[in-house]
């Protein structure tokens, strides 16, 4: 990426900051207060030597510290957990007594209800059956997300270009080539369910392509830490059957993270899709906030590969130069 194009979005990033209807992304919460307030976070986005953009520290930042929270502006279950997980902010439904079922989704709340009411009311016109069976059968969880935002944007709760933002993949004429039979189920099951054409411009490849290149390496897998012990036995479990997330969600701020094998700060998720960012250690103020986008643990051939093939670039960072 150029340095005039990092210019542009690096302005669009601080024309973002100073909207108020965007400070939900960018929300702290302090909890001394008897009011909860909305402070800018401590870190601010630049231009890394040679990550593209990063977040820094704005000032110095302890070890355990919240450096900030996070909402999604995306977000979509794991097939496998439909009727278990809330369709809108990715809560674990306890019992089928305490959710708020609706056709094929169930919600945790009234409030997460409503807040897709506009977006579920399009996605259950149509049927889907065919492209989530498309989905399963490939082992495909990005499309969904591509389904998710495409139901927001013809219900106009989302626009076209509102992940445009975020940095995308470079994408081999094979993988675009893999791309085009769920595009065609997606746009196929809409045209079925009689959304106009007029509500549909958007929708074409270049713009599925697009956008499924910036899920691609922006994407966050969610797996919830909160819960009780049989919910950590569960999950426990599951994680050995690779089926441990709840579902995958997309963020703005986050998104902007870079990577290091021996990271500075992490993401977790306690009981929802809600991103809790926190400092691994104490951060000086300027110094790069960096987080892991793989399994440390991994060897470093092992990392290597995992970030070439799925993320795009080689990993330079200290423990991979050290060769740990
Ligand atoms: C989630 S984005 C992070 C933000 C991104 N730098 C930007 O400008 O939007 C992930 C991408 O950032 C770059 N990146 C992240 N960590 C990196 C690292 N340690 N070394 C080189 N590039 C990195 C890669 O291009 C990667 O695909």
């Amino acid at each position: 990426m150029s340095l005039v194009h990092h210019r542009r979005w690096l302005s669009r990033l601080q024309n973002l900051h100073s909207q108020k209807k965007q400070i939900l992304f960018f929300c702290t919460t302090n909890h001394n207060k008897k009011h909860t307030q909305a402070l800018p976070p401590p870190i601010r986005v630049a231009l890394t030597e040679s990550a593209g953009r990063g977040v820094f520290a704005t000032r110095r930042i302890g070890a355990g510290d919240l450096i900030h929270t996070a909402k999604p502006i995306l977000t979509h279950p794991s097939l496998s957990v439909l009727d278990t997980v809330c369709y809108f902010c990715l809560r674990k439904i306890a019992s089928s007594s305490s959710c708020f079922q609706d056709h094929t989704a169930v919600f945790c709340s009234e409030e997460c209800k409503e807040k897709s009411k506009a977006f579920y009311d399009v996605e259950r016109r149509a049927d889907w059956s065919t492209f989530d069976e498309y989905c399963r059968s490939q082992g495909l969880k990005y499309p969904l997300l591509v389904k998710r935002l495409a139901c927001m944007i013809i219900s106009g709760a989302a626009s076209a270009d509102s992940i445009e933002i975020l940095q995308p993949a470079s994408l081999s004429p094979e993988m675009i080539i893999e791309m085009e039979e769920a595009f065609t189920l997606l746009r196929s099951s809409f045209k079925n369910a009689h959304i106009l054409d007029e509500q549909m411009t958007f929708l074409n490849k270049q713009w599925y392509i697009n956008v499924l290149a910036r899920i691609r390496i922006n994407a966050f897998r969610i797996e919830l830490a909160g819960g009780s012990y049989k919910d950590l036995l569960a999950l426990a479990a599951a994680s050995v059957e690779a089926e441990a997330a709840v579902g995958n969600a997309i963020y703005m701020l986050p998104s902007f993270y870079n990577h290091d094998c021996d990271p500075n700060a992490h993401v977790v998720w306690i009981d929802s899709a809600d991103a809790r960012l926190k400092a691994l250690c104490d951060v000086e103020e300027g110094e790069e906030l960096r987080i892991c986008y793989i399994d440390t643990s991994m060897a470093r051939d092992a990392r290597q590969t995992l970030l070439a093939q799925g993320f795009g670039f080689q990993c330079s960072c200290l423990r991979c130069s050290s060769g740990e």
